[in-house]
């Protein structure tokens, strides 16, 4: 078995022993089914194009989400232009976060997050401004919360999950990551490296934001692998992740080199810390 989950579950739950909710046969819905409780954060550099319409399908499919749009100062002012749609929005569901500079994916996630927890929201989203991730699919994923899970990753790699157009080359790198960071860390999710999940407030609170320092798509494996090894429950449900038409993929050489490292070592201590010794 691996590390920290069940691999006798088919449907893609990575489960761990030590988990409280797993237990529990009626837990708590903490979103509503207009998404109300939830905070969807979009991180956006070069996006002007898409920004609309991604929060238009949002807004549309579940009226009661907030979305926090964090953008990096991009030179296409998608920021301005995040702060018209905040201002044409009566209900005031979108908010804008304003960086200055292109500080990378990961700590304008971490600005949301924290952003979010203090203003007490239950489940803080990441999803792509780009529309690789459906708006429309969220429910699923919030479903899976509101079953008890704590971390539900929108996964393209457990039955039922789709690829569209996706280059061949980004397929086989993504797929290729994936392989590497199961087999490196012993973990069965299979899409860690995704970028469209849902967290309980809970998991974000409990582990350490403030000793991320993963700048690029290697973020969300740290925070993956943070959160089973503190012990949550984190599961995965199915989605279709369409290739941007607009704008630009910002995977770099760089963002895969992080990764790479980064994920050796944590796979590296994991060991280690089995048979009784701490790397310091
Ligand atoms: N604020 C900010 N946003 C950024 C930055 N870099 C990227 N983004 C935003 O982050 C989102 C994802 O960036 P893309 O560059 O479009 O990602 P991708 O190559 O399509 O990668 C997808 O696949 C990865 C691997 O599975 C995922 O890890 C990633 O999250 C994403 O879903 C987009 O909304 C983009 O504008 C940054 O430095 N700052």
């Amino acid at each position: 078995m691996a590390a920290g989950t069940d691999e006798s579950n088919p449907a893609g739950d990575s489960r761990v022993a030590a988990d409280a909710t797993a237990t529990d046969p009626t837990p708590t819905p903490v979103v509503d089914p207009t998404g109300t409780g939830a905070l969807v954060i979009i991180p956006t550099f070069n996006e002007r194009e898409n920004l609309p319409v991604i929060t238009e399908r949002l807004l549309g499919s579940l009226p009661g989400i907030t979305v926090l749009v964090v953008d990096d100062d991009s030179p296409d002012g998608t920021g301005d232009l995040a702060d018209r749609l905040a201002a044409d929005d009566p209900a005031g569901r979108i908010k804008v976060m304003h960086r200055t500079g292109k500080g990378g994916l990961g700590t304008a996630y971490l600005a949301g997050f924290r952003q979010g927890l203090d203003d007490g929201f239950q489940v803080l989203v990441e999803m792509d401004a780009d529309g690789s991730h459906a708006p429309e699919q969220l429910s699923r994923l919030l479903e899976k919360v509101n079953e008890g899970y704590d971390l539900v990753i929108g996964s393209r790699y457990v039955p039922g999950g789709e690829l569209v157009n996706w280059p061949r080359r980004r397929e086989l790198l993504s797929r290729g990551a994936n392989l590497y960071a199961r087999l490196a860390l012993g973990s069965s999710v299979h899409d860690i490296t995704a970028g469209y999940r849902a967290y309980r407030r809970a998991v974000l609170e409990k582990i350490a934001l403030d000793t991320v320092d993963s700048q690029g798509y290697c973020f969300q494996i740290d925070l993956a692998w943070r959160a089973l090894q503190a012990g949550f429950r984190v599961g995965e449900v199915p989605i279709t992740f369409t290739e941007r038409e607009i704008g630009e993929s910002k995977m770099s050489g760089s963002v895969m080199g992080e990764a790479f490292f980064k994920v050796a070592r944590w796979g590296l201590d994991h060991r280690l810390e089995k048979v009784g010794i701490k790397r310091v």
